[in-house]
Formats: structure tokens, C-alpha cells, sequence
């Protein structure tokens, strides 16, 4: 019988970590072969991302004004020029954080039947394997991952939740639920740093605000100059939350079109601003272009939890952003994460076509 053939929707025959495994050339539909986004690069400079105390910003008559103020402009400045930073005061403990990533290692180092358990089913976005096919086009991406939806709770497709690790569920949740206090305070710290009512943003994301967690594994790979962890993309969120690797490095954002690379800082998370933040804030802010690149000797992981609005919410530029000098840059949009979707089959970007 021929081998089946990679067609949308569903996996190549060979996973990504039998490949690693084997060692093998990785094929021609992993190959990166054009370099809109520059060529693959492993090893470009290290960015100097800004390091942002964000208990700064929780209410509390003990902080200094000034330190306060300060770190208003460092975070109104990295996001409308970097469009990410590292996070530190953020209150959840180094051990925790490793925790995090401590179960996640456990689930991926799980036999492949077991794993394959929570496999993710076609046209599905939720469950474990491989980079989703939507086209014939795409270049494929060198990782494996789990994505679940954890917010709103009635969404949860607990099916689809690893219980191996015993503890896998009750760290995510509670992962979840401080991470999504963590951009509760963003989204309101950024408002100020803009000179507007604290809840402009919030209120557009409504009280069911989506969160949802991917954890990525890259495993070795042959051809690191030719073959991506993750293709250049930006996030479709409003905000997400990067817990990166503990020692390998791998992310580079895109800083006045230069790749750089983005520095382990192992008790800090990683805020990047997605697009429908840059929406929001009629493109004050940035949400960074990003890629992952792949390396010969070790395995690199990440836990990416990404919050975006009720999909049934409308959002827009907040109106006291636009005047004459900034006038409207987007229109009001429904659903982006639909909106993304397609024009990633499409190969279209997603923002250009929500640009007035
Ligand atoms: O693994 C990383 O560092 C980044 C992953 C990422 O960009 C994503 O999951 O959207
Ligand atoms: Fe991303």
C-alpha cells in the first residue's frame, strides 16, 4: 500500500520526534525555501528585550511614584517598539515555574501510544501532534505540542488532558489562573501607560476572556539552517505569556527587521503583545514578529499561554487613541482568532486585512 501523501488537515506520516529520533534528513516540506523573513540564522545577536518589574503596577499606597511612573514608560516603550519584554515580580514562584515545566517534560517523554492518546483530531485545534497542514504551501514546523483551551473552565476538553503525570491537570489549572491574573494586570497597566482609563482594554475583552495553553517541543534536528522550530509568526492574542526553556535558547523576535536573539532570563516570563493588542491600541503597540529555530544537540521546550477576547465581543482601536495625527488604523473586528485562521491558509497576514 503507497504511504499516505501530506494533504490539509492532516499529519505527515512521520512524526517530528521519530525523525529526531532516527536522525533523519527532515523532508522537503520541513525546509524553509524562501527568506521573506531573512534567512535562517542560529546564532544573530542577543536583543536587549527590557526587564520589567510588573509589582510595580499592583495597587498598593507603599509604592514609590516615581518607580511607578518609570516603569509606566519602560512598559509603554517596549511595547511600541519591541512589542515583548520579560517580566519579572510577577509572584509565581522559580519552583513553580519549574513544576510547569517539570510535568510538561514528563507528558512528552512518554511513550509515543501513550501520548498519542490525546492525539488531536482533523480540524481540530485542541490535543497533541504535529504542526496543523491547512495548505499544500506551508512549510512545516520542526516540533511537536499539546494545545488545550483552559478558559473559560466549561470549555475544557478534559479528555484531551494528560493524566500522566498524576499532577499534570491541577498545575495547568492553577498555572492558568495565575497567568491570567498576570495579564489582568497588564492589560491595565498598559491602558495607563497610554494616559487612559485603566479598564479601556480589559472591557473589550469581556468577562470570558479565552486562555489557551500550547506547550512546544523542539527536538533536535539535522538541518538547523533549513528547518524551523516555528515559522516566523505573530501572535493572534491579545497578550501571551512565553515560559521559556530553562537553559536552551531558541526564540528571535524580529526588532526594526533584524532577528535577534531573546535571552533565557529563568525566573522572568516572557510577555509578547499579539495582534489584537496592536489593534486595540490603533498600533501604538507592536506585536513582534517571532521564529524559533532548531539546533543539532539538545531538545528545547516552552509553555505559551495565550488570552485572547470572547471570540462573540467586538473590538477596536480604543477611541481615544485615534485623532488627526493617528488616525484609524483598523476596523472594528469579531472573532480574529477565525479572521487568523483563514488567512493562514490563505498565506495571507491577518492583520494587513483588518487594515483600513
Ligand atoms: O517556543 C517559543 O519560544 C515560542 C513559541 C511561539 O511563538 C508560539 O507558540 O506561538
Ligand atoms: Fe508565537
Amino acid at each position: 500500500m503507497a504511504a499516505p501523501s501530506a494533504t490539509a488537515g492532516t499529519d505527515l506520516p512521520k512524526s517530528v520526534q521519530e525523525m529526531s529520533i532516527n536522525g533523519s534528513e527532515p523532508p522537503q516540506e520541513y525546509t524553509v525555501k524562501d527568506a521573506t523573513f531573512g534567512s535562517v540564522e542560529s546564532s544573530p545577536p542577543l536583543g536587549s528585550i527590557p526587564i520589567i518589574n510588573i509589582s510595580l503596577f499592583l495597587p498598593s499606597s507603599s509604592h514609590d511614584a516615581e518607580q511607578v511612573e518609570n516603569e509606566l514608560q519602560k512598559l509603554r516603550s517596549a511595547l511600541s517598539s519591541s512589542g515583548c519584554f520579560q517580566a519579572i515580580g510577577h509572584g509565581i514562584s522559580s519552583s513553580f515555574l519549574d513544576k510547569v515545566r517539570g510535568v510538561a517534560k514528563q507528558f512528552f517523554s512518554l511513550p509515543v501510544e501513550e501520548k498519542q492518546k490525546y492525539s488531536r483530531a482533523v480540524n481540530e485545534s485542541q490535543g497533541y501532534g504535529n504542526d496543523v497542514i491547512v495548505s499544500d504551501k506551508q512549510v512545516l514546523d520542526w516540533s511537536y505540542r499539546l494545545t488545550l483551551r483552559v478558559f473559560p473552565q466549561d470549555q475544557r476538553r478534559l479528555n484531551l488532558w494528560p493524566e500522566n503525570p498524576t499532577d499534570f491537570g491541577d498545575t495547568l489549572h492553577e498555572y492558568a489562573t495565575r497567568t491570567k491574573s498576570v495579564v489582568d494586570l497588564l492589560y491595565k497597566a498598559m491602558a495607563k501607560s497610554l494616559d487612559l482609563e485603566e479598564d479601556s482594554f480589559s472591557k473589550q475583552f469581556g468577562d470570558n476572556t479565552l486562555m489557551q495553553a500550547r506547550f512546544n517541543f523542539y527536538p533536535p534536528c539535522s538541518r538547523p539552517h533549513l528547518v524551523l522550530g516555528v515559522k516566523p509568526h505573530t501572535d493572534r492574542s491579545g497578550v501571551t505569556v512565553l515560559l521559556q526553556d530553562g537553559e536552551v535558547e531558541g526564540l528571535q523576535v524580529l526588532i526594526e527587521d533584524k532577528w535577534v536573539r531573546v535571552p533565557i532570563v529563568p525566573h522572568a516570563l516572557l510577555v509578547n503583545l499579539g495582534d489584537q493588542m496592536q489593534i486595540m491600541s490603533n498600533g501604538i503597540f507592536k506585536s513582534p514578529m517571532h521564529r524559533v529555530v532548531t539546533n543539532t544537540e539538545k531538545m528545547r521546550m516552552s509553555v505559551a499561554m495565550f488570552n485572547e477576547p470572547q471570540p462573540d465581543r467586538e473590538i477596536g482601536p480604543v477611541e481615544c487613541l485615534i485623532d488627526e495625527k493617528r488616525p484609524r488604523l483598523y476596523r472594528n473586528v469579531m472573532n480574529y482568532g477565525a479572521i487568523n485562521y483563514e488567512c493562514f491558509q490563505k498565506g495571507k497576514i491577518a492583520l494587513e486585512t483588518v487594515r483600513i
